[in-house]
């Protein structure tokens, strides 16, 4: 049996030709334009390239785009008081602090600064509260990608066994609250889960989410299961070069599942996807529009 590849980075160019439809079509109902401001505290290499894209494709898709770069030793404080800015800021309509943040500051504390209303990462508490309470949230962009890439493949997940590997804030536990709402039965396995393997050979869609690369092997997946690898975990080869790897062996799940993302190309481009969704959402709810249709949970 050979899966089907799940083409996150195809799916995820779609839905910023349709937020860039619903930013056109706001502008000219609500005569001003959706902004999104990201802040970025450090040089991780990583999260520079992150930043560097979204700032890209906020602006292709429309809508402005204000990048705050601060350097690693700003003080708690100041990221605080420019947050505090961006929530009064009327041109701002979603505010993204990238993480990780550096080890001096509070991430919680400066996460939960900021505005709910303009929280899309979905990570300030009220907006965990809300989505785990079934009522509108903001939801986390990464969870809110992999659920519309399952949706696309199987319309309805009424029903299905969902295995959620990882109970991280910012996407196990979230994509476990998704997949509830959508009626699947979920079960949360980690770490301390006893027979590990077996709980996830009894999930139709399977989510790893754990950072282990490849931990996910063959043996552990139902045939015929949908695997949606949310890992990036960048390797040594044996050339002594770097490549990334998700947490599913992805040759070998290639072998047993009916679907599996790929890393790279899979989920991870999801995630700028729905960022700018959420915005063009919180620019929506500000105004008392209703949500853009087909781009929310
Ligand atoms: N405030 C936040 N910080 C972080 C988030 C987040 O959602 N909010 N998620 C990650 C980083 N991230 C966005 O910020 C992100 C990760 C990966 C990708 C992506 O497109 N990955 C590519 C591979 C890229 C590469 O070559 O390295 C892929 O998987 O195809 C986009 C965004 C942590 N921080």
């Amino acid at each position: 049996m050979t899966a089907d590849v799940i083409d996150g980075k195809a799916f995820a160019a779609g839905i910023r030709a349709r937020v860039a439809e619903g930013v056109a079509a706001f502008k000219a109902s609500q005569g001003f334009t959706p902004g999104l401001a990201v802040v970025l505290v450090g040089e991780d290499p990583a999260s520079q390239v992150y930043v560097r894209n979204k700032h890209r494709q906020t602006l292709e898709a429309g809508m402005e785009s204000f990048e705050h770069r601060l350097p690693a030793d700003t003080p708690q404080a100041d990221i605080l008081a420019l947050v505090e800015k961006l929530n009064a800021d009327p041109a701002v309509n979603g505010i993204l602090v990238q993480l990780p943040l550096p080890d001096h500051v509070d991430a919680d504390l400066v996460i939960n600064s900021v505005s709910a209303d303009k929280d899309v990462d979905g990570f300030h508490i009220s907006n965990v509260g809300r989505l785990g309470a079934g009522l509108k949230a903001m939801v986390p962009c990464t969870p809110l990608g992999s659920l519309m890439l399952l949706r696309d493949r199987h319309g309805s997940l009424s029903g299905m066994n969902a295995v959620v590997l990882g109970r991280s804030n910012i996407v196990g536990k979230p994509m476990a609250q998704l997949l509830l709402k959508d009626s699947c039965t979920v079960t949360i396995a980690h770490s301390r889960t006893k027979d590990i393997e077996a709980v996830c050979r009894g999930a139709d869609i399977l989510v790893a989410a754990v950072g282990r690369p490849e931990m996910v092997r063959g043996s552990w997946i139902r045939p015929g299961a949908t695997v949606i690898d949310v890992g990036i975990n960048r390797i040594e080869t044996p050339e002594g070069k770097t490549r990334l790897v998700g947490d599913v062996h992805f040759a070998e799940a290639m072998e047993v599942a009916g679907a599996v993302t790929p890393v790279p190309g899979g989920v991870g481009p999801m995630t700028i996807a729905c960022l700018l969704a959420n915005t063009l959402t919180s620019a929506h709810r500000s105004v008392g529009l209703p949500d853009p249709e087909g781009l929310t949970a």
